[in-house]
């Protein structure tokens, strides 16, 4: 599969799920014009006819991007997902298209933070379940079941950059902080590790969740952890909604063993603001039910929108790669008065000293080279004189193990 470096004006690029403005305007004035914006994101067919003759999408958590579509996306160059969890794409079938995929994995970091410790404050207090019966005209004047969040123990599953802000938040407010996480960690501040959730869930006052989702995070608090849990504590998730059993949570409440529980995130999300949302949580006024806005503030989306879109420009200008989360990073400096062949390969042994030899034989000379492999595939990029950008594309298209290549004029 070859494509040419193509006029800005012609590359189509997708966006879903209603991304920030700072994306189109960072798209804008890299010359970017050609871009279609949707609020919602799309159903499997949908996506399959608008994707397909598009060169760049960017989407958020709603859009599943799977094999089926990947296949229907035949000029996909590039996604970007203006989020930080990727889990919603097919990364292998992505990878073995020569597609790079793009994320945001700071920008929205303290959002959550900032929701989970303002949570686990009215969770304590017992605000959902008075305020929702103050609506319905019940006055419960009363400060039983109602705690402050100093001295309390916080335990945290996931020390990652979510996990350890909100470590810090929390102990300025004078918890005590202990986190579960599969790899060791540095603490920060006085956070202590653990050597089991079994260890941490016997001990919390209020659990979080942080960890990505994985075929080992899938489902991994259900009934046995929450059994596990002390009575009276608290569980939040804000990471992804397979992580719970939302079933199992929804009985526990049920037997009244917790003060209560924040959701932000669930196994089935409605695709837009029209769609009703459905749960068995939706019965329990001491659960906060949030539609999957741990990081839906102003300056995240906007520092998302913009940090996004320029790692498409700059993949799509000059072939860098940084922060990619499925291709080799390569970065590169601009290649004034050169042409620059972007090549992803199977990563096989052969392929370069094949590419060298092809260059070589057809008196080409190479005036740059970068390469970087990962796993299953490899990303050289060679910068070669003007005259001879078109002839390079055309030989390194018949190279043994070729993915996907193209030049940038
Ligand atoms: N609700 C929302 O709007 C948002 C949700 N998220 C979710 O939060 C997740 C975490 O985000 P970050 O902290 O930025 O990720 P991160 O990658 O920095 O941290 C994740 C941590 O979880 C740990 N971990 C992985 N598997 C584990 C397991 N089985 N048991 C215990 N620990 C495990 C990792 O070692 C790592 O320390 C994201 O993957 C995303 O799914 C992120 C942003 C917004
Ligand atoms: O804002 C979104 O759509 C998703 C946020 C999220 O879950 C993430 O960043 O991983």
């Amino acid at each position: 599969m070859a494509n040419t470096s193509l006029d800005k004006s012609k590359i189509k690029i997708l966006l879903l799920e209603g991304v920030h403005q700072s994306a189109l305007d960072t798209l804008h004035e890299a010359g970017y014009t050609n871009i279609e914006y949707l609020t919602h994101s799309l159903g499997d067919e949908e996506l399959k006819e608008k994707i397909a003759d598009a060169h760049f999408i960017g989407i958020r958590s709603r859009t599943q991007l799977t094999e089926e579509v990947f296949e229907a996306a035949s000029k996909l160059m590039a996604v970007g997902c203006f989020c930080i969890g990727t889990n919603q794409v097919n990364l292998k079938a992505a990878t073995q298209r020569g597609v790079a995929v793009f994320n945001a994995p700071f920008s929205n970091t303290r959002s959550v933070a900032e929701l989970v410790l303002a949570q686990a404050i009215l969770l304590l207090r017992g605000i959902p379940e008075k305020n929702a019966k103050a609506h319905r005209g019940d006055w419960i004047k009363s400060a039983k079941n109602s705690y402050e969040i100093r001295g309390k123990k916080l335990g945290i599953i996931g020390y990652g950059n979510i996990g350890t802000q909100f470590s810090v938040l929390a102990e300025a407010l004078g918890m005590e902080v202990y986190y579960y996480d599969v790899v060791s960690k540095l603490s920060i501040g006085n956070a202590k590790q653990v050597n089991s959730m079994k260890e941490l869930l016997n001990m919390a006052d209020v659990v979080s969740l942080h960890v990505p989702e994985t075929p080992a995070t899938k489902y991994m608090f259900g009934a046995e952890q929450l059994a596990q849990m002390k009575p009276g504590s608290i569980l939040m998730n804000a990471s992804r909604g397979t992580v719970v059993d939302i079933e199992a949570l929804a009985e526990t409440m049920r037997s009244g063993k917790l003060l209560g529980a924040a959701i932000d995130v669930f196994p089935v999300e409605p695709k837009s603001n029209d769609e009703e949302f459905v749960s068995p949580l939706r019965e329990f006024d001491n659960v906060i039910l949030t539609p999957h806005i741990g990081g839906s503030t102003i300056e995240a989306q906007e520092n998302i929108g913009r940090e996004v879109a320029e790692k498409l420009a700059m993949y799509s200008d000059n072939g860098t790669t940084v922060s990619s989360v499925n291709f080799p990073e390569v970065a590169l400096p601009s290649h004034p008065n050169q042409h620059r062949l972007l090549h992803i390969h199977e990563n096989i042994p052969g392929v370069m000293s094949e590419i060298n030899r092809v260059f070589s034989d057809n008196g080409i000379n190479i005036c740059g080279q970068y390469l970087q492999t990962q796993d299953e595939i490899g990303y050289v990029v060679i910068d070669v004189d003007k005259e001879y950008g078109e002839l390079a594309l055309e030989k390194l298209k018949s190279v043994r193990g070729t993915i996907r290549c193209r030049v940038l004029f």
